[in-house]
């Protein structure tokens, strides 16, 4: 007796298998047409043919109406904790003032410190919660959050306590990043090493309380070095923390090579990837995280190279790097359609990269991006067609029902119905 049985599945994505999925096979899409999942005790407990589900009895019975299912989203790279906004700095790109001029005058990322350091504990986590529902909404079950609008002792970790307490409460599960190089701060201007080296003294303390798993730096002119990227991560590294990097997301500083030499599990942006770059990549465990939507909204012509990078053999994933300032959205929806029009990737590497590779991007592999019997049932079921349709028609907000851990927990447009 299931507790759940969803049956007059169109077509599932199972996106079965094990492991990261690289390059070619990124192109192969697993899936069963005509298809029902049975779900017990919060897992994918059985998987079948639609004719089979009629043999199996269920407290509970859900009709995916010949629809499209999947396995819950994952975004494996956000912004998520801040307070205030950047839409006055709008104004500023329309007239050519660039993202990292805008953080030269103070603005842009420091803008977002200033706010976030005046914020209370309950305000960022009372804002989060509200981008968090609007990411489930999108079938988004697994996210990464950044902290990174501190540059400060104090506030660094009031981030990361806020991402630990919406894991904790919320159905969407939080992978925390601490991300303090995010920026040299007002106060450090002149000193940038002291800065770095604050934030190197603050990691045991995120280690002992366990307030992240991973650390991150923004390597880019006018912020971190890439010797200064290389001495950071290495001892974040020394200290038992999982490593990422913000790499050549403006200028081809070498940040993708530096991601491969120090073994970081995911390397993120990469528009400015070096030939050897892309290389090394495509030959290494380094997930490729692209971010399109960061391009897009900083008008830029010049996309990551998702072509080369999946035929040179890389596992290429996909995110919203939702924040205030490069990136103001939690659909991640549009960044599908994003990929498929200026990323040029398949339909099916899309859903490769939203699912399987994201989950792997953030060490969630074994838990997210899948349905298999034995794993958590977070599943998503579509009021679409099949799986293409949803890269194809942009703009709306595709998903009918969102199950996390065997459970309804958002229907559409009506938010948390937990
Ligand atoms: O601008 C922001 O707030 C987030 C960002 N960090 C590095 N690139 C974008
Ligand atoms: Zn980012």
């Amino acid at each position: 007796m299931m507790d759940t049985l969803i049956v007059n599945i169109g077509q599932l994505l199972t996106m079965e298998g094990d492991g990261p999925v690289k390059g070619e096979k990124m192109k192969t899409l697993p899936l069963i047409e005509q298809a029902a999942v049975g779900i017990k005790n919060g897992r994918v407990a059985w998987i079948g043919s639609n004719e089979e589900a009629k043999t199996i009895s269920a407290s509970h019975l859900i009709d995916a109406e010949g629809k499209l299912v999947t396995p819950g989203l994952v975004d494996p790279h956000t912004h998520l904790v801040f307070a205030g906004s950047r839409e006055h700095e709008l104004p500023l790109k329309q007239q050519g003032v660039s993202y990292l001029d805008i953080l030269k005058r103070g603005g842009g990322i420091l803008s977002t410190v200033r706010a976030t350091r005046a914020a209370s504990e309950d305000e960022l986590y009372e804002k989060a919660r509200v981008h968090l529902n609007r990411m489930l909404s999108y079938g988004v079950t697994t996210v990464e959050a950044k902290s990174g609008y501190g540059l400060d002792v104090e506030t660094e970790q009031k981030q990361l306590r806020v991402a630990k307490r919406l894991h904790q409460t919320h159905h969407v599960e939080v992978v925390s990043t601490f991300l303090g190089a995010h920026a040299i701060p007002a106060e450090h201007q002149d000193n940038p090493d002291d800065f770095l080296q604050q934030m190197v003294d603050l990691l045991d303390v995120i280690k002992q309380e366990q307030l992240a798993e991973f650390v991150d730096i923004f390597c880019e002119t006018g912020v971190f070095t890439v010797e200064q990227s290389r001495t950071f991560l290495q001892k974040a590294k020394e200290k038992g923390f999982a490593v990422k990097i913000h790499a050549d997301e403006i200028d081809p500083l070498g940040g993708t090579e530096l991601a491969v030499e120090v073994g970081a599990v995911s390397a993120d942006h990469l528009v400015g990837s070096s030939e050897a770059g892309i290389q090394q990549l495509a030959h290494s465990n380094t997930i490729a995280v692209l971010l399109p939507g960061t391009s897009f909204y900083l008008g830029k012509r010049k996309y990551a190279k998702a072509r080369q990078m999946i035929d040179e053999g890389a596992a290429v994933a996909l995110a919203t790097d939702f924040n205030p300032g490069s990136s103001p959205t939690e659909n991640l929806q549009f960044i599908m359609t994003l990929a498929a029009l200026y990323l040029r990737m398949t339909p099916e590497e899309i859903w490769h990269a939203v699912t399987v590779n994201a989950a792997y991007a953030i060490n969630r592999g074994q838990d997210a991006g899948r349905i298999m019997v034995g794993r958590r049932a977070d599943i998503v079921i579509w009021d679409a067609p099949n799986y293409m349709y949803v890269p194809y028609h942009y703009g709306i907000n595709h998903v009918r029902m969102v199950l996390k851990d065997g459970k309804v927990v958002s229907e559409r447009g009506r938010g948390d119905v937990s």
